[in-house]
């Protein structure tokens, strides 16, 4: 059986896709919080009550001695003062019994006189006694009967998260087992004829079109992480039958089904039509970006809740965190988690969508008075973007966006202390600053560098929006590096300029070289075709500078207008034939092992204004710069020079 297309998407809002699925939940009866289960104590941390628990025994269970000393009754120490010392005499039944901690008191004692309060006197035939120089009150260093829990009493409440200190408690007044929800199992069913596992990418490599299988693992972990309990389900093929059996299989056993992939629009994106004939198709399209084509329905004659998780793997893991996260904790009775919020500027304007919320990964960190948040890629398949995410922004969908440093609330996905320990740097990037960063972690420094290009960092530094960039920008007219670029984008702040290293840029080719290309000259040649990069990029401003010393023209270089954002973006194309050479450092070229024709031995700087220059949080890595430490492990890279590491070279 083949099933048509299934072309179109709504548009429905979040809230409004919520209460739907809810209300199909409430009248199938899936919206119940699910059932308790009794487990033996030691199995229970992190797990939620199911029902109230009240103490079986009281605790202590008898009047205890909190000290290590002489059981008393308070009555018989009347009296007793350092000039009137009183004598107890010892023994069972007498004035003075000795106890150890935790011991219970005699029946008749109503006090304990620590040991060290006491001087032991023998009077040989006529016994032996205590004296002590002060009197007690009832009860004094007794823990009475009941005094942490009475029996009866109620330890926790339902819907409680076990911590170790409740395991102790419960077992502490009588309570060997515990009944705790099940955990809510969650099938995860990875589609795709595109996917492979990662063992078998790891063993054979990949061929194009092939997309190693991560986002099962990822939805997986997080119904584990909210305390739920998966079922991951091998690859199924993009085949209508196939996919539709195992949701069937699924539904029987499980209290939610997540299938992946397959929910846009596609020859091959099945899910909604599963989810119509097996049960109710209640959201296909949610306003949300990412994570826009959602599917919510429910399958089976069980009407199990199925959520169709699109596919790209940014979209994926936040629909884990948008439906998935809400979902479970609601059948845990646990109240809906709320990330930290923070309010910070940001830190370049943000267009978003009329009527879609969206989310925005961002950086996060303090540069002088001000918090700055940073938007990361927004590109639904880039995974590293909510790897490297200190937190996200929600451009609610009334909103067109936000402008340069508006206000924004920042939802946290680490501590907030964090953000305090995080050095900001946004310019050109360059692959020290990746090992730079590795050496400031072993100091409890976090490094948030964002690759702006170096005229991106001057103009981020005067917004004050970082703490210092990364800079290599020629003054065609003099030759000489960034100074005057300086002067010109931040004329009113104090900064000091600090070589951090030089490095080769030079043509990135093939390997082999088969279009003998030997220098600039070559980009004029027909059969040249260049790929450049970004305008403010630094490279770009040295090929420029090159170009018009040859006298030569950009409409002479077939590909001028072709740009790519980094140095290794430029290596791809290359590597791919998209394009036979571009200009970058070394190191790209080193990384894809592409050939390398070495031109220039440019300067990269640290722009650094004065006062973050003199700010301790900035010192561990000037500590660094001036180390041996960082200088072997970059001089070992190829294509670098740390001959001038640290020099400054100018103060402004
Ligand atoms: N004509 C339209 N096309 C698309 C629309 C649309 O509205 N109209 N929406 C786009 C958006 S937004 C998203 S999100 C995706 C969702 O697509 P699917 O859920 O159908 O997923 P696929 O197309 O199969 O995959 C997308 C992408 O993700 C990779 N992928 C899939 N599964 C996994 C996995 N388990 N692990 C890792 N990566 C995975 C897949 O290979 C693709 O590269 O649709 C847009 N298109
Ligand atoms: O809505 Mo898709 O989820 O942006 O990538």
């Amino acid at each position: 059986m083949s099933k048509s297309r299934k072309f179109y998407l709504e548009d429905i809002p979040l809230d409004e896709a919520w209460r739907r699925f809810i209300t199909a939940m409430e009248s199938s009866g899936a919206w119940a919080r699910v059932p308790g289960e009794e487990l033996p104590l030691e199995k229970a941390l992190g797990r939620v009550t199911a029902a109230p628990v009240w103490a079986a025994l009281s605790s202590p269970g008898y009047h205890a001695s909190a000290m290590d000393g002489y059981a008393v009754r308070s009555a018989d120490t009347l009296g007793a003062t350092e000039t009137a010392p009183k004598r107890l005499r010892i023994g069972p039944e007498r004035q003075a019994e000795y106890v150890d901690t935790g011991d219970p008191i005699p029946s008749w004692a109503d006090a304990v006189i620590q040991i060290e309060h006491t001087q032991n006197v023998d009077e040989g035939a006529a016994g032996k006694f205590i004296e002590i120089l002060a009197s007690v009150a009832p009860w004094t260093a007794v823990r009475p009967m009941g005094e942490d829990m009475v029996a009866t009493e109620l330890v926790l409440p339902a819907n409680h998260l076990l911590k170790p200190v409740d395991l102790g408690a419960l077992s502490g007044c009588g309570h060997a087992t515990v009944s705790v929800r099940r955990r809510p199992r969650v099938a995860v069913i990875p589609t795709g004829t595109e996917l492979v596992t990662v063992e078998q990418a790891a063993q054979s490599g990949l061929k194009s079109g092939d997309i190693i299988e991560y986002n099962s693992l990822v939805l997986a972990s997080q119904v584990r992480q909210w305390g739920g309990e998966p079922t991951r389900y091998p690859i199924v093929v993009d085949d209508y039958e196939r996919i539709r059996d195992k949701v069937r299989e699924a539904a029987a056993t499980h209290d939610l089904i997540l299938v992946n992939a397959g929910s846009s629009a596609g020859s091959e994106d099945f899910t909604a039509s599963i989810v119509e004939e097996l049960g109710t198709l209640l959201v296909h399209g949610v306003a949300i970006r990412p994570g826009h084509p959602v599917v919510l329905g429910t399958v089976t004659d069980r009407r199990t809740p199925i959520i169709g998780v699109p596919g790209y793997p940014v979209s994926c893991a936040l629909t884990g965190e948008i439906f998935v996260e809400p979902l479970i904790s609601h059948w845990l009775g646990l109240p809906q988690r709320e990330k930290p919020g923070l309010k910070a500027v940001i830190s370049r304007k943000l267009l978003s969508p009329m009527g879609e919320d969206e989310w925005v990964r961002v950086t996060v960190g303090r540069v002088g008075k001000r918090t700055v948040a940073a938007p990361l890629s927004r590109g639904a398949g880039v995974i590293t973007s909510l790897v490297r995410a200190d937190g996200i922004v929600r451009i609610p969908r009334f909103s067109e966006g936000v402008e340069a440093g508006q206000e924004v609330t920042v939802e946290l996905y680490r501590d907030p202390a964090d953000i305090d320990r995080t050095i900001v740097h946004i310019g050109s990037h360059d692959l020290c600053l990746d090992i730079l960063a590795q050496y400031l972690a072993d100091d409890g420094l976090l490094f948030s560098s964002a690759n702006a290009g170096s005229l991106g960092g001057l103009t981020a530094l005067r917004r004050g929006d970082s703490h210092l960039a990364g800079s290599h920008l020629l003054d065609p007219s003099t030759g000489e590096y960034n100074i005057a670029y300086v002067r010109q984008y931040l004329p009113s702040t104090p900064v000091v300029v600090m070589t951090f290293m030089h490095r080769e840029q030079g043509l990135i080719v093939a390997p082999g070289n088969p279009k003998g290309i030997r220098g600039l000259a070559d980009l004029a040649r027909d059969d040249v075709r260049f790929v450049n990069r970004q305008r403010g990029a630094g490279t770009r401003v040295l090929l420029d500078y090159h170009l018009n010393r040859l006298g030569m023209k950009h409409e002479e270089v077939k590909g001028y207008r072709r740009e790519e954002y980094t140095h290794l973006a430029v290596a791809v194309a290359v590597q791919s034939g998209a394009a036979d050479c571009g200009l970058g450092i070394a190191a790209a070229a080193h990384a894809l092992e592409l050939d390398f024709i070495p031109f220039e031995k440019e300067r990269y700087d640290l722009v650094i204004p004065r006062i973050h220059y003199e700010s301790p949080l900035l010192k561990p890595l000037f500590d660094l710069i001036h180390g041996p430490v960082l200088r072997k492990a970059i001089s070992d890279l190829p294509g670098y020079d740390i001959t001038a590491m640290g020099n400054i070279v100018i103060e402004l």
